[in-house]
């Protein structure tokens, strides 16, 4: 497998300096299914030929664009390709090892867990095969700190959201700390965020740390504002937040006022058309405020992207120095959800790698 990643990376490599390469990162916006490599979905297909899954079915390529339908179309087409716990445990295994290949010395993966009758997967032995999958990695010396969001899909409507935070509170108090928050994910033009308030406020009075997906698209405004209220501890795109997008001043004084890190993905903003060019990015807003931004790729599989590229694509675009790229992904390590002593080791690591 470590073969499979080496290669995934040395084919990306063409494309991006190796300064980004080397450079240590810190991910926090990743979804387990959309970040299944060429190679894992390769392995996938040959498990399920019945299937007649091609490739072209799940990943966006270089140049190409997709409406937010099409591209949820794709995630449907990976769930039936890692349907077993054996497929998650590759999956996940695959993807922590291809993201430690691009050098992501910390990693918070987040996944929807589901139940597949046909094969007897349960959400539970989901999460727990995603655990399985963290700490094989770990066993294995694989050089980075991998933790787990369990996420919620809005389209699933309040009664599931309230058996994921169970889920996902059960398994905070019994993971060693491996399993930190919950994610609100899924289509945002489906459902509305009212009726998942009171989930996400037990899940918050637990422990559980949240990082919501926000304005995603244009006509959330509203569930923005009452969303920003809980408050969340991360917010995933944040697209439409800001005036200059279509937001209001309103929406942004809340999140500066609780402030509140913004994770940033602009491939994936892009290819999915919420915003219509890289120097459009909200990215700049947010960066010239001072405020937490941190750079992430949603879905590295689905967007044919990796970290490395990110950083590189939001260097050249807003014109930031080698300096500014390393103090982007130093002040990333703040945003973590594991506790101080963990952004303390990752500090110490920033320091010696910079020195070497
Ligand atoms: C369409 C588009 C531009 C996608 C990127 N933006 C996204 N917005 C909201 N939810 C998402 C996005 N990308 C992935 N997800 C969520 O992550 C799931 C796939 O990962 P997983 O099965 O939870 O492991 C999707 O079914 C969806 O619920
Ligand atoms: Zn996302």
């Amino acid at each position: 497998m470590i073969t499979q990643a080496l290669f995934h990376f040395v084919m990306m490599d063409n494309e991006v300096d190796v300064f980004y390469r080397e450079l240590p990162k810190v991910e926090l916006h990743a979804h387990l299914n959309g970040s299944v490599s060429c190679p894992t979905i390769e392995k996938l297909i040959s498990r399920k030929p019945h299937l007649n899954i091609g490739h072209g079915m799940t990943a966006i390529g270089k140049g190409q664009r997709r409406t937010l339908d099409e591209c949820f179309q794709v995630f449907k087409v990976i769930h039936q390709l890692v349907d077993t716990e054996e497929d998650i445990l590759m999956v996940a295994t695959d993807v922590i090892k291809e993201f430690a290949a691009d050098g992501v010395k910390y990693l918070e993966l987040r996944s929807t867990p589901r139940e597949e009758k046909h094969t007897g997967l349960t959400k539970k032995s989901y999460i727990e095969t995603v655990i399985k999958a963290i700490k094989q990695c770990k066993s294995e010396g694989v050089d980075i700190d991998v933790r787990f969001l369990v996420a919620i899909d809005r389209r699933n409507g309040t009664e599931v959201a309230m058996e994921t935070v169970k889920l996902a509170e059960d398994f905070m108090l019994s993971s060693d700390g491996l399993v930190l928050g919950l994610d609100l994910s899924g289509d945002p033009t489906v459902g509305h965020g009212k009726d998942l308030l009171p989930a996400l406020q037990k899940a918050k009075n637990c422990g559980l740390k949240l990082s919501l997906h926000l304005s995603e698209v244009p006509s959330q405004l509203e569930e923005s504002d009452l969303l920003l209220d809980l408050p969340p501890d991360r917010i995933g795109h944040g697209t439409f937040l800001h005036p200059a997008m279509g937001g209001s001043q309103g929406l942004v004084d809340k999140v500066v006022k609780h402030n509140i890190p913004l994770e940033l993905c602009l491939t994936s903003n892009v290819k999915g058309q919420t915003v219509a060019r890289y120097s459009d990015h909200h990215f700049k807003h947010w960066y010239q405020m001072g405020h937490p931004s941190v750079i992430c790729t949603d879905d590295k599989g689905v967007f044919s992207t990796d970290l490395s590229q990110e950083y590189q694509l939001a260097a050249s675009t807003f014109d930031l120095s080698r300096e500014a790229v390393w103090k982007l992904s130093h002040d990333a390590i703040d945003c973590i959800f594991a506790p101080d002593t963990v952004k303390q080791q990752l500090k110490q690591k920033w320091i010696y790698l910079q020195g070497n």
